[in-house]
């Protein structure tokens, strides 16, 4: 507001204080126009703050929301999007949104009063010149809402180039080991190079389109500009205005013309902050694929787990597993064995609800898991899964993983998971601090430390996804000796590749290509099904396979 009133000062000091020739006005006129400045500088600190304060607040509550939503996601949900696409909306996306909301509070409020407020007081300095300024505004206004439509979608397609390079990066990080070990660095930087050559292609191309409306809008405001000073000439000779007049109306003509470069701004950044909560936005109002049920207890039950019939397929892909039927009692083991990619895993998940079979019924303790709630589902299950990973915290907290266990529970579990042998030699013990993914433990120890994650507290459930492999034989009998003494009553899934691993389970299920082309004892496997002959004498070259 005082920035609109300064300029009006100004023509009144020029056109009536000074021609009085009275010095003491003209200073208290000049101290007026000095309080009035400081007065406005001091509103823009304060009002500045607050937006800041505003903007933070709310991208803090948007991050926060969003990445209470993905901890939520289902695994299709979160591979529909991508990982890389949910950092980066919890990262730029939500920073883009940050910018928008400063700039449109900032300029939102303050550009239109300017803008409305200076052609008002023109209008009463002069209205023919208004008139003049007036009627360029139109084409400007039809111009600058055009181009902003165009830049939503393309600031969305900029954004998933970000996705692309947020996943390079995430590649490249993870993958650091294997990428100097086969001396891929050259091949890995001009991939890098391509994505972000992309990445810049798609924010020039939205820059340069959005990068027309204040170029044309200075056009257009110049030849205005240029009409009202030749206007503004001819009215001074004729009379017919006061140049104190023309000076001030000037002065507002570039407040007019600052306040709409402001505008422009803001619709650019609009579209930049539209195309980005477009993408939050679409995380938040997902709708989970697996819905939970209402029973908060599993109530034990003699028969613990079945498949009855159950086919899934991935969604856009064909059936992982068709038609595969087992039971277990409480207590009894299944050793599931299969070629790479015959469903092995794709049992374990389901049984989990990481995805929900297409046909078919799951029980578990007599209920169809549906019927769960996902904590009453989840309650007491201890599961190694192929893709688990231990966290950069103490070997401890990786295994009681935020759970309440007593100090005996948590040295059994160590003792049952083989691991006490190496975490005794630590000089920290247990409380050794791990790298993120446990990257200073080795593949054996790695998969100690997760056992010990499982077995804690002897749940009654356990699934073990291919958990032994990197065990040497001699540990790996130790372990499965630990499960069949200390874990009688518990009910076990064990995913294998070595018959020796499985072969004293009470059912041994053998896959191929998701069918079940096997379902017996060991010895009745041994005794009807080529396949598992055929494994059997790869693996052991015919030898009878002893327990340590
Ligand atoms: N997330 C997924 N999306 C789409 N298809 C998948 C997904 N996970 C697995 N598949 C496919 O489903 C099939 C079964 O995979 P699964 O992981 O269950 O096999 P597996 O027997 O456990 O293999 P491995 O022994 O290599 O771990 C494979 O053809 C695989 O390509």
């Amino acid at each position: 507001m005082m920035e609109l009133v300064l300029p009006w000062t100004l023509a009144f000091i020029l056109d009536h204080v000074i021609p009085e020739k009275d010095p003491h006005k003209i200073l208290l006129w000049g101290g007026v126009m000095l309080a009035a400045s400081a007065f406005a500088l001091w509103a823009n600190v304060i009002a500045n703050r607050m937006v800041s304060r505003i903007a933070k607040d709310t991208t803090k509550n948007i991050r926060d929301d969003l990445f209470h939503k993905i901890s939520y996601l289902d695994t299709t949900q979160i591979e529909e999007v991508s990982v890389s696409s949910l950092v980066s909306r919890v990262t730029t996306d939500s920073y883009n949104i940050h910018l928008t909301l400063g700039v449109m509070m900032r300029m939102g409020i303050r550009a239109p009063i300017l803008l409305v407020g200076g052609i008002l007081i023109t209008t009463t300095l002069d209205p023919i010149l208004t008139l003049v300024l007036v009627a360029v505004m139109p084409i400007i206004f039809v111009m600058v809402t055009h181009i902003s439509k165009k830049g939503v979608p393309l600031f969305g397609k900029l954004q998933k180039q970000v996705d692309q390079l947020v996943l390079t990066v995430r590649e490249n990080v993870t993958g650091a080991r294997v990428i100097k070990a086969l001396s891929k660095e050259s091949f890995e930087r001009k991939r890098f190079e391509t994505v972000n050559q992309s990445l810049v292609n798609a924010e020039t191309k939205a820059n340069v389109t959005l990068a027309a409306s204040p170029a044309l809008l200075d056009l257009f405001l110049n030849l205005g500009l240029t009409l009202v000073i030749l206007v503004s000439a001819y009215r001074v000779n004729a009379g017919l205005t006061q140049p104190g007049v023309i000076v001030a109306f000037l002065t507002y003509f570039t407040i007019i013309l600052n306040a709409m470069l402001s505008i422009t701004r803001i619709f650019v950044l609009y579209s930049r902050g539209v195309a980005s909560a477009n993408r939050i936005d679409e995380v938040l109002r997902k709708k989970p694929a697996v819905v939970p049920g209402t029973l908060k207890q599993r109530t034990n039950n003699a028969t613990k787990l079945v498949f009855d019939d159950v086919t899934f397929a991935y969604p856009d892909s064909g059936p992982a597993i068709e038609h595969i039927s087992f039971s277990l009692a409480s207590g009894e083991t299944l050793g599931i064995m299969g070629a790479t990619g015959s469903g092995k895993t794709t049992i374990a998940s389901l049984i989990l609800r990481l995805y929900d079979r297409t046909s078919g019924q799951i029980l578990f303790d007599g209920q169809e898991i549906k019927h769960y709630s996902l904590d009453a589902l989840h309650q007491n299950i201890g599961a190694v899964l192929q893709k688990d990973i231990l966290f950069a915290d103490t070997i401890r907290e990786n295994i009681l993983f935020g759970r309440s266990f007593s100090e005996e529970q948590l040295q059994q579990a160590i003792d049952d998971a083989q691991a006490r042998e190496f975490i005794d030699k630590l000089p920290d013990g247990l409380n050794h601090h791990l790298e993120a993914k446990g990257q200073n433990l080795s593949g054996g120890q790695k998969q100690r430390v997760l056992l010990a994650r499982a077995l804690i507290g002897q749940p009654d459930v356990l699934i073990l996804d291919d958990s032994s492999s990197a065990l040497d034989y001699h540990t790996d009998a130790n372990l499965r000796k630990a499960l069949r003494t200390h874990f009688t009553s518990t009910t076990k899934l064990l995913i294998a590749q070595r018959i020796s691993s499985i072969q004293h389970a009470d059912k041994i299920l053998l896959l191929e290509k998701g069918k079940m082309i096997g379902y017996g004892t060991h010895e009745e496997l041994l005794a009807k099904n080529a396949t598992y002959q055929e494994i059997y004498q790869g693996q052991t070259g015919g030898n009878v396979l002893e327990e340590e």
